[in-house]
């Protein structure tokens, strides 16, 4: 797991920690550690220009410091000071004393750069740049390393109200923190390095959590001697309609590719079904009466009406684990959540979610992870939002690291709820069947789409972002570059991507 925390436990676990040490030995480290960054990244320093955007904190700080590193090891380094009065005098010193020069901060001076430092704000900073740091930041044309955070993004939500910047590389310090994992900031952030500054013995559990292979191998539900195919999870799907019957193919293939015993389909697309999945049991009644199931998938392509409210209804009222997705969110009230017995998981999309909460889409968009709280709090469920960083509600909470952009595109949420209701099925409680489900859907888009996306940037060459798979991949590609661009892809690619998908996550565990 990547563990995030928030702001205000760093600052706590930062107390405790420099109770223990001389001033200024946290800074050293940091700042160590961002001058190492840069010189990685820029591969060599000796004539390279570095111009560094110094706000007022001890974000600022950082940049300053890591600069006098910089200045030693040959690297021409200037300072933009956006408030030259409070600058952090200790590091300004430092950085005089080895030689680096403090110029006026104007757009100009960032003309020959081959690297930005921003410096400008941290987990201090509040909403976006203020007018002088946004005309800086636009005059950029380097790559830039954020330090700790890109500055305006917020770092415990990772919403971004205004301008911020768009960093290549971001240095965070101690711990994640959410606003780099979750979008949009994690969309600002560029490759992530975590330099340990020895914070780990005072941090408490985290807030987010982002899977790595190792975590969801061992979650895998594997057959054993044992195992018959009810043991290993029947799935109930009840989806599609006359209008979308398609749903519930890609539904029952999502169950059946996910490691599902077996899937029993109930549901007017019962022909379109069988011809495409022969190895479905399809009932022609209600989900009521369709027989023992270990866990239901209800409102892929399911239509609106008295019809699809009854076959919510059925579901809900039975006693196993419930995936409610896509129409079947329409149909679904807290009251209804309080009187069962067993557990509840939803799916929305940030759209659905909006309409479940009261609110606007963009309200949903901007902070996620509040959205995605208020969801689980206020029906009494656990919650995955869907998007390019998919949350899933618990403690902590989890946030997946695997999606690509080429999922968005139709019938990939209809495999995904079939593939997490098998993990359900198999006896995953909630929070690890959505998370399990997210991640090897992601993986399962990227493998699909052979590359992650469309985004390729600079990372550290043997680092990049979001995996320690990407970053093992990025190291093999001479450009350090995390993501390939890829290709479309359809659902039904995604289902069959599945099967590879499960054997390399569950072999990486073994
Ligand atoms: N925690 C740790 O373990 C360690 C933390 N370390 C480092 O300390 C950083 C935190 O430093 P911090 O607390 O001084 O706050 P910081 O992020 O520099 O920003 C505050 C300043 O920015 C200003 N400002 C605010 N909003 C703004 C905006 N929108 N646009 C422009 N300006 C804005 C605000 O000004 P004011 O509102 O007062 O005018 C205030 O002066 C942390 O991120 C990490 O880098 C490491 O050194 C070692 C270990
Ligand atoms: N920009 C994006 N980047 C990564 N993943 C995305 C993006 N947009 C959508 N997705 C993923 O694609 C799937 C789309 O699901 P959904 O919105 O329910 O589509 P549909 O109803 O067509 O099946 C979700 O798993 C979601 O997380
Ligand atoms: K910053």
């Amino acid at each position: 797991m990547r563990f995030a925390h928030r702001v205000e436990t760093v600052r706590a676990a930062e107390a405790a920690l420099m109770a223990t040490l001389p001033d200024g030995t946290l800074m050293a480290r940091a700042a160590a550690g961002l001058a190492a960054s840069c010189a990685q990244l820029l591969g060599g320093l000796y004539g390279r220009r570095i111009a560094l955007l110094v706000g007022s904190g001890a974000n600022g700080g950082d940049a300053l410091l890591a600069g006098a590193r910089l200045v030693r090891r040959g690297a021409t380094v200037k300072a933009l000071l956006l408030d030259p009065d409070r600058a952090h005098p200790g590091a300004l010193a430092a950085l005089r004393l080895a030689g680096g020069w403090i110029v006026p901060a104007t757009a100009a001076q960032l003309a020959d750069a081959d690297l930005v430092v921003d410096g400008i704000t941290g987990i201090g900073g509040r909403g976006g740049l203020r007018p002088h740091a946004a005309e800086l930041v636009r005059a950029v044309r380097a790559p830039v390393v954020a330090v700790d955070v890109p500055s305006g993004v917020d770092a415990d939500t990772g919403e971004v109200a205004g301008e911020a910047v768009r960093a290549a590389a971001t240095v965070t310090f101690g711990t994640y923190k959410n606003g780099l994992l979750i979008d949009p900031g994690h969309a600002y952030a560029g490759a992530v390095r975590l330099i340990d500054i020895g914070l780990g013995p005072y941090l408490p559990g985290a807030d987010l959590a982002a899977p790595q292979h190792a975590d969801v191998a061992r979650l895998l539900p594997l057959p054993t001697a044992a195992s018959d195919k009810y043991g290993r999870g029947v799935v109930g799907v009840a989806a599609g309609s006359e209008r979308y019957p398609g749903a519930a193919v890609l539904a029952v293939g999502g169950a059946l590719c996910g490691g599902a015993g077996a899937v029993r389909y109930v549901g007017p697309a019962r022909e379109a079904v069988i011809a495409r999945w022969p190895e479905a049991l399809v009932h022609a009644g209600a989900p009521g009466d369709a027989g023992r199931v270990q866990a239901w998938v209800v409102g892929p392509g399911l239509g609106e009406g008295a019809e699809a409210a009854e076959t919510v209804a059925q579901v809900l009222a039975s006693d196993v684990p419930v995936l409610v997705d896509a129409d079947g969110l329409r149909y679904l009230t807290p009251h209804q959540i309080a009187a069962r017995t067993a557990p509840t998981l939803i799916t929305p999309h940030a759209g659905e979610a909006a309409r479940l909460l009261g609110v606007d889409r963009a309200q949903v968009e901007a902070r996620r992870l509040s959205a995605l709280r208020k969801l689980a709090a206020a029906y009494g469920v656990t919650a995955l939002l869907k998007g390019n960083t998919t949350l899933v509600s618990g403690t902590p909470a989890r946030v997946n690291p695997t999606g690509t952009p080429w999922l968005a595109t139709a019938g990939s949420g209809d495999v995904l709820s079939g593939l997490t209701g098998a993990l359900l099925a198999a006896g995953l409680p909630p929070t690890e069947a959505a998370m399990t489900g997210a991640y090897l859907h992601g993986l399962a888009g990227r493998r699909a789409a052979q590359g992650g996306g469309p985004t390729g940037r600079v990372g550290w060459t043997g680092e990049a972002r979001d995996t320690e798979r990407d970053e093992a991949a990025a190291a093999r590609r001479p450009s350090g570059e995390a993501y390939v661009p890829g290709a479309p892809i359809t659902a039904m690619d995604l289902v069959t991507a599945l099967g590879p998908v499960w054997r390399e996550v569950s072999a990486s565990g073994l």
